[in-house]
């Protein structure tokens, strides 16, 4: 209530003319009548570190979505358990890409009573709209706001090291992230059986890739050979591209580079797309979502928020339990009978392990730890990174991109500028110079970012959305290495367990990784010396990120490039490999010599994928849940299980107020029909080329 008589005191005092527009549509001057009361809580977008200062327009459109019920979805919403049990079967540590899978998967066998533990809170609306998804990044309330020891990278973030956006909240770090659907290549997984990871290879993962993804555009831009209709994860292209995007593309096939329609079909393993997304009716679907909106017809599945996992409890050299930090600071304790899962991501699941006497022994020793196993916990850490290189667009000048009309089409249809993520949804996956071409195992990855409708003063149409540089529009790119060799480890930096561990990435240890991330800058050069991007829209390169560089030399020489790399260092979020299989971990994710203890998440990946990880996590995820089912359930309720979670799945997709309200035939929409079509005839263009 207190937000609605806000929200109409607010409009009373907006300009005239922003009302008038307001106003031409019924639609979106009432709120809805939601079948549950709104609830405010989460993040908000208003005093986001992005939209800093732009108050009152942002604080309209957070109101307006809390009136809309399925961006709102009040109903059957995650809360948290007020007297949780002393003893489930399981608990699960980290609700992410990876614990809400193996949490939902898990509760779907009746007689398994499974915890969710998560340090972060409930799932903010503004989280929803794809175009504000830099929106939360560094927000206290949702990010653990962590960042590399400082060290010969990152040398713009002024020797505070590189910043690691990372989710503590519902959903984990697919709440903040790009939301691209990546699967690897199969000579990834053929690399993680020669580092130990025994019975991981790409065929034998395919049925679990599969059990996740829901994707929409099987038949109009996808194969059902490659891809999955009947996971719970929506999977499609937003359903809305500017037309940067379009232009992006044009330049992209101006400079000779392939361009793809799908990057997980494996016969074209290399080239430029505009990547399917976990999205559906306009909005980011996050693994919380999709997976544990199941909870509110499975008393068996309890959830507590605001809690921090502090430690596993081992007796001997088992797990029977977990520590935990509740809201009030106060230390608790929850017993599993069968087994504890640390899906806490690859940057927190080595910090618990360390405080349970589960690490190397000389770091448990340097804090009086008692040894309980020996294992390499930290070691094998490793990101995909590069560089970022920011460039002026000087024949635009107006970088207006939110705005009445755009918010009206979105709280009407669920498209346009805020559907999508403008630039961001361009990739490119390529082979540099060291690549294997023979395997089809691309090592380099392009990313853009610009024209991101996320910040508006007041709305007003036309008006500019941020401080306009008088020479142009902003944009940047990253140039990165997807198989970079160098590897780092995590470490304690207390005992503590509320103070962030110690990351050292060890960026460009390996001289290899300088090359990949030359290689990966020679093609954006390619895409910069296009007649469109030159002439129509008078590229260049932005000087106040060039300016540190200045003295290498020509700008694009060698000594240019690798100066950009370590002044403007792209450190990625995809970072795995700290409780590696085969490491710390056996094939069946159990941390070896402790029995009920498994790892499921980013940190058992023993070596990189060659794309965006999520995909893969949510496959790890789908594996682990189904070896537990494999060991603790009966046969026979192991077969009735499989057909119930179907079924369990196919209602939620009908449900009355979840993320599957609407069904959207995505294809219907004139926007991406147009682009897919562009794609369709532009691949097949390309391939005409390759073959004269
Ligand atoms: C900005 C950004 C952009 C990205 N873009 C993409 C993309 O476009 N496509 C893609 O495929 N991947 C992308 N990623 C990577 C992807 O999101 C991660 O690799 C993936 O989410 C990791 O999954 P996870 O389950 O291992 O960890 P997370 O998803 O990070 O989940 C870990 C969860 O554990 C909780 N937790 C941690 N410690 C504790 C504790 N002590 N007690 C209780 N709970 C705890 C956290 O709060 C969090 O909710 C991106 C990531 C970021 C940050």
């Amino acid at each position: 209530m207190t937000n609605l008589r806000l929200f109409f005191q607010i409009l009373q005092i907006s300009n005239k003319k922003i009302l008038n527009s307001f106003h031409s549509s019924r639609m979106i001057s009432s709120p809805e009548i939601c079948q549950c009361p709104l609830v405010d809580e989460g993040a908000s977008i208003v005093n986001s570190p992005v939209c800093n200062g732009i108050i009152l327009f942002m604080m309209l459109i957070e109101s307006y979505m809390k009136g809309r019920c399925d961006i709102a979805s009040p109903c059957n919403r995650i809360v948290s358990e007020k007297n949780p049990e002393p003893e489930y079967d399981f608990i699960v540590v980290g609700s992410g890409a990876s614990g809400a899978v193996v949490a939902s998967r898990l509760s779907e066998v009746d007689n398994f009573k499974v915890l969710l533990i998560e340090a972060g809170g409930p799932e903010p609306i503004g989280s929803r709209i794809p175009s504000f998804y830099r929106t939360f990044w560094f927000n206290e309330l949702v990010d653990w706001r962590y960042r590399t020891v400082p060290s010969n990278y990152c040398l713009d973030q002024e020797g505070q090291g590189c910043m690691y956006p990372r989710g503590k909240v519902l959903g984990g770090s697919t709440l903040l992230n790009g939301m691209m659907y990546h699967r690897g290549h199969k000579a990834d997984y053929e690399d993680w059986e020669k580092a130990g990871a025994q019975g991981w290879s790409w065929d034998e993962n395919l049925p679990y890739f599969d059990m996740t993804e829901g994707n929409k555009q099987i038949g109009s831009l996808v194969s059902y050979k490659y891809h999955s209709a009947s996971g719970p994860m929506p999977v499609q292209m937003f359903n809305y591209q500017p037309r940067a995007v379009d232009e992006l593309v044009n330049a992209i096939y101006e400079s000779g580079l392939p361009i793809i329609t799908d990057m997980n079909d494996p016969s074209t393993p290399d080239g430029f797309s505009i990547a399917q997304t976990f999205n559906e009716n306009g909005q980011r679907i996050t693994t919380s979502r999709a997976f544990l909106r199941a909870k509110w017809e499975r008393p068996n599945l309890s959830v507590l928020l605001h809690s921090h996992v502090s430690k596993v409890i081992l007796d001997g050299k088992r797990a029977v339990g977990v520590e935990y930090i509740d809201t009030k600071g106060n230390k608790k304790t929850v017993r599993a009978s069968k087994e504890v899962i640390l899906s806490a991501g690859a940057l927190n699941t080595p910090q618990i392990l360390l405080l349970s006497g589960v690490g190397p022994r000389e770091t448990l020793r340097k804090f009086n730890i008692p040894v309980v196993e020996d294992l390499p916990v930290g070691k094998n850490f490793r990101n995909h990174y590069g560089a970022t290189l920011y460039f002026m667009l000087t024949k635009l000048n107006n970088t207006q991109a939110l705005d009445w009309n755009v918010f009206s089409e979105y709280i009407l249809r669920r498209t346009g500028p805020m559907s999508s993520t403008a630039l961001t949804q361009v990739t490119g996956i390529l082979y540099s110079s060291l690549a294997d071409k023979k395997r089809r195992q691309p090592d380099i990855q392009i990313f853009f970012n610009g024209f991101y409708a996320e910040c508006s003063k007041t709305g007003r149409i036309g008006e500019p959305s941020g401080p306009c540089p008088t020479n142009g529009v902003n944009v940047s790119a990253n140039a990165a290495a997807l198989l970079p060799r160098s590897v780092g480890y995590i470490t304690l930096n207390s005992t503590d367990p509320l103070d962030p561990p110690l990351f050292y990435p060890e960026y460009f240890s390996h001289p290899h990784d300088m090359i990949m991330i030359k290689d990966a800058i020679k093609y954006l050069k390619m895409i910069f010396d296009t007649d469109i991007l030159q002439n129509k829209y008078g590229i260049k390169l932005d000087p106040e990120y060039t300016k540190q560089c200045a003295n290498t030399g020509q700008e694009w020489s060698d000594k240019w490039m690798e100066c950009m790399a370590r002044v403007h260092t792209d450190a990625q979020n995809h970072q795995i490999g700290t409780a590696a299989i085969g490491h710390v971990v056996d094939p069946d994710l159990m941390v070896y010599n402790i029995k009920g203890l498994r790892v499921i998440d980013a940190s058992v990946m023993p070596t990189q994928t060659s794309g965006n990880p999520q995909g893969t996590i949510m496959m790890v995820a789908e594996r682990g849940a189904a070896k537990i089912k494999e060991k603790w359930m009966e046969k026979n309720a192991r077969i009735s299980n499989l057909g119930q979670s179907k079924a369990m799945y196919q209602k939620l997709r009908v449900g009355p107020y979840g993320p599957y309200d609407t069904e959207v035939t995505i294809t219907s929409d004139t926007n991406v029909k147009k682009s897919v079509h562009k794609l369709e005839i532009l691949s097949k263009m390309t391939k005409m080329r390759s073959r004269s």
